[in-house]
């Protein structure tokens, strides 16, 4: 007779090779996804996709420990939802008397029956995400431990020693992964502390360079520092209102070595240079977690020149939305990082500048009126170049002196003309632009005569009146006001103008901003006020 049935022996045996097949390929496809990623998102996003797609579990979250570690642990989980769909959001819990410090200290899974009454917050946060059951694993990596993998499920029953086991297999396999993320989230961090710590040293540097670096012979600058000297060892907040190129910086880098607070950092910002969106978070700066990409704890500028001054270039560029919270800091004098809740106080000294007519944008809302009378406790004006004709003979002296030491070559002449042709000539761009104009002669020139191409000094079409006839206002030149759109039109063809003649290149030293006398920023900024773009060119 032959026997029709198969062994029982044997297909128990076929069963397990099965079985161990299967969860040889669960660890394998696991240990794949997670090589790929060195984020903590994208890892726990990727290890919660393959849980869920063999076990169905909706909720994996690991705990990370790092060097910032101390009293509480970032979590970052990914849930799934009822339409197929998972997000990962990160979160902050305490250690002290948490599951999360007994699983550490133990060394051991430990699995938890969720329910209302629980108080640990991790706990609470799964069981009203509806979970029923909790399974937490220690992650271990050579000697330490790197994080916690955090399962948790809608079904009390789903895990089983066989489920538990097979998930203890797959933390033993994701602990590399995770001690990796670890290892780049602290290098994201040193690199962004780093690139803070580069700001301030070369902010340091620029200070050393221009302290003594004022030249001027003029009496409206010699009465202007006289106010410098006064208020500087005061701690009032100076607002410095001048054109483009004035020497704004100069003054506010004097501002701040002649007063008390000059073994402290001057801190830089210019709110023109910086998009609206990060605007925010340089200068109040941000928790870990409190925006995706928020890897790391930023501390903002206003922390940074604790102790300081803090100066906040172009001003009258600040977003309208973020004044009222730059209002109440100044009034304060304490900052709440972005997804933060503590109160930092801090001890800053504000000195402001630009070159828009705040009172004008005040009437027209686009500067809010409380911050203005905020900002302007102690203005200085500082006169344009064309105002103070005097200052240029020396200026233009004392930037070929420099200017060819460095280059290293002996100019000891200027020629009359040229020094005649440099004080008729209106300046737009003022000292920036005069600068920018002895060095491209001091580069041109080859004995010992400054060979000033007069060309360089063409009128630009806005400026047809002589110097003396604008003499008496201090507001911006007709060209910078947006509120004139025949001069808007004469800037514009300017701008246009120079970027022809730069091949479109706005920054170094073949650029149009060089050209104009102006920062690369500001010239941006200029280009997108008045709608410049390739198709002008
Ligand atoms: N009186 C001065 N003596 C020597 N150098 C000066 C003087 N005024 C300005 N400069 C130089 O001119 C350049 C422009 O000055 P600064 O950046 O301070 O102008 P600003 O008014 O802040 O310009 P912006 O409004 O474009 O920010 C700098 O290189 C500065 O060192």
């Amino acid at each position: 007779m032959i026997n029709s049935g198969v062994d029982p022996e044997l297909l128990e045996f076929f069963h397990q090779l099965k079985d161990e097949r299967d969860e040889y390929r669960i660890l394998v496809d696991i240990t794949n996804s997670v090589l790929a990623h060195l984020d903590r998102e994208g890892l726990v996003s990727a290890i919660a996709q393959d849980i869920h797609r063999f076990f169905a579990i909706p909720c994996v979250s690991i705990a990370f420990f790092d060097a910032e570690t101390t009293d509480a642990l970032p979590v970052t989980a990914c849930n799934w939802q009822p339409d197929g769909h998972h997000y990962c959001q990160q979160k902050t819990y305490p250690i002290a008397q948490s599951v999360l410090k007994n699983v550490l200290d133990n060394g051991q899974p430990q699995a938890v029956a969720l329910h209302e009454s629980l108080s640990d917050p991790l706990l609470k946060d799964l069981f009203s995400a509806r979970m029923q059951a909790a399974l937490l694993l220690p992650l271990t990596f050579n000697t330490h431990a790197p994080g916690i993998f955090i399962l948790a499920h809608t079904d009390a029953s789903a895990f089983t020693p066989a489920v538990c086991s097979l998930l203890g297999q797959i933390a033993s396999r994701i602990s590399i992964a995770v001690d990796n993320a670890n290892a780049w989230n602290e290098i994201t961090r040193l690199k962004d502390s780093l690139k803070q710590e580069n700001i301030w040293l070369n902010e340091q540097l620029q200070n050393v360079e221009s302290l003594n670096d004022i030249i001027f012979q003029s009496v409206a600058m010699k009465n202007l520092l006289r106010q410098v000297e006064m208020v500087a060892t005061s701690d009032s907040t100076v607002l410095l209102l001048g054109e483009t190129g004035t020497g704004k910086e100069l003054i506010a880098r004097a501002i701040h070595k002649l007063s008390q607070r000059n073994s402290h950092k001057l801190i830089k910002m210019n709110c023109a240079a910086i998009p609206a969106s990060l605007l925010e978070s340089d200068l109040f700066g941000h928790e870990k977690g409190a925006f995706t990409g928020a890897t790391s704890t930023h501390i903002g500028r206003f922390e940074m020149a604790d102790g300081g001054t803090l100066f906040l270039d172009e001003i009258g560029d600040m977003p309208l939305e973020l004044q009222p919270k730059l209002l109440r800091v100044l009034q304060e004098r304490e900052v709440e990082r972005l997804g933060g809740s503590k109160v930092i106080p801090v001890n800053v000294r504000m000195i402001a500048a630009t070159n828009r007519d705040l009172h004008e944008m005040v009437q027209e809302r686009a500067f809010r009126s409380d911050l203005f009378y905020r900002l302007n406790v102690f203005p200085i004006v500082i006169p344009p170049l064309r105002e103070r004709p005097e200052d240029i003979p020396l200026l233009a002296t004392w930037f070929t002196q420099k200017l060819a030491a460095r280059m290293n070559k002996n100019i000891d002449t200027i020629p009359t003309a040229s020094l005649q042709a440099l004080c008729q000539y209106p300046w737009p761009g003022n000292v920036r632009e005069l600068q920018n104009v002895i060095e491209r002669a001091v580069i041109l020139t080859q004995g010992n005569t400054l060979n000033l191409q007069l060309n360089d000094l063409k009128m630009p079409p806005s400026m047809a009146q002589t110097p003396r006839a604008q003499a008496a206002t201090i507001k911006l030149p007709p060209m910078f006001n947006p509120q004139t759109p025949e001069t808007d039109e004469g800037e514009r063809e300017r701008i246009i103008q120079a970027l022809r003649e730069t091949n479109g290149i706005v920054a170094g030293p073949k650029g149009a901003a060089q050209k104009l006398g102006l920062k690369r920023t500001t010239l941006l900024s200029r280009m997108q006020r008045l709608g410049i773009n390739t198709r002008d060119l």
